[in-house]
């Protein structure tokens, strides 16, 4: 890599190339938001700035970055935080590094909502990093909405999400068994389970395998088995009328909308991802309107 006082474009070549043989999929990508962490530059000076120099003790401590992705660290990892919807999400080792297809359970949501003023009350069911609570707060002004997660050290990471997003006055963490135990009905319920079957984690690349939490990965023996216990207590959980949404992996929507009607749910539908592949299933507590 680059000696004393580098340019910066020839640090980023060669935190590309290093990256590139490493064999991680965006090489350019992954190789700007390092450097661009790493030098506490913006986005635009690193673009726009290309021979700007670089002393050799900045060059070492992107070299150093460069090094950890290089052995298969994500990047929101190295960097602590990822962007989600509108908003910036601190990453702990407690949390999954929210995905961007996890919007589409937002957008699921959001187009069945037709005044987004009302104060409706919204549960996040296994709410990691609060992602997708906390992009729907964002959205709906007047809402209010509780985050449960088995795990009390993500609890407490989307705590402090809900801080940073200035979100803490609507949204509550606890620590809890899906939705055991909670009183009260919600309009909306949203979850991004655990839904890869125990026996296929192994075999995941190594930033999901080495760097996501177990129990945000593993849905039991065929995936599907928190989504049995969810859609057994949604009729418990939604208002009349109230929404669910919930994320599903690749193959798995036929099933998870399957479970959704057996439990009474109706105008059950599939939404697709931005790369084609099922990814919500959202059901209504209620007759059909109209
Ligand atoms: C796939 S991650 C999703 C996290 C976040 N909602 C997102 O979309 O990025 C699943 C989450 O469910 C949590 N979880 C696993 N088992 C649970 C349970 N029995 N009750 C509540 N949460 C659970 C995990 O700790 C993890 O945070």
């Amino acid at each position: 890599m680059s000696g004393p006082s580098a340019s910066l474009r020839a640090l980023r070549r060669s935190a590309e190339q290093r990256l590139r043989d490493a064999g991680v999929e965006t090489p350019e990508l992954d190789a700007r938001l390092l450097i661009e962490h790493g030098l506490g530059l913006t986005r635009e000076e690193v673009v726009l700035n290309p021979e700007r120099s670089v002393s050799e003790l900045d060059a070492a401590r992107v070299r150093a970055l460069v090094e950890r992705r290089a052995a298969r660290e994500p990047v929101g990892r190295i960097v602590g935080q990822r962007a989600f919807w509108t908003i910036e999400l601190a990453l702990t080792p407690d949390t999954l590094e929210p995905r961007p297809d996890t919007e589409t359970v937002v957008e699921a949501v959001l187009a069945l909502l037709p005044d987004r003023k009302a104060p409706l009350r919204l549960l996040d069911l296994g709410t990691g990093t609060g992602c997708i609570l906390l992009a729907l707060l964002a959205e709906l002004p007047n809402a209010t909405g509780l985050g449960i997660d088995v795990s009390p050290g993500a609890a407490k990471a989307a705590a402090r999400n809900a801080a940073l997003n200035g979100l803490a006055e609507r949204a509550v963490f606890r620590t809890g068994d899906w939705g055991a135990g909670l009183t009260g009905r919600f309009d909306v319920v949203v979850s991004n389970p655990p839904y890869i079957p125990s026996a296929d984690i192994a075999g995941l690349q190594p930033e999901v395998r080495d760097h996501d939490p177990l129990r945000a990965l593993d849905g039991g023996p065929d995936g599907l088995e928190p989504y049995r216990i969810i859609a057994r207590q949604l009729p418990g959980l939604l208002a009349p009328g109230g929404i669910a949404a919930l994320e599903v992996g690749q193959g798995q929507a036929g099933e998870v909308a399957r479970l959704l009607a057996t439990s009474g749910l109706c105008e059950i539908s599939v939404l697709r991802d931005l790369g084609g592949v099922e990814r919500c299933v959202r059901g209504r507590n209620g007759l059909p309107v109209g």
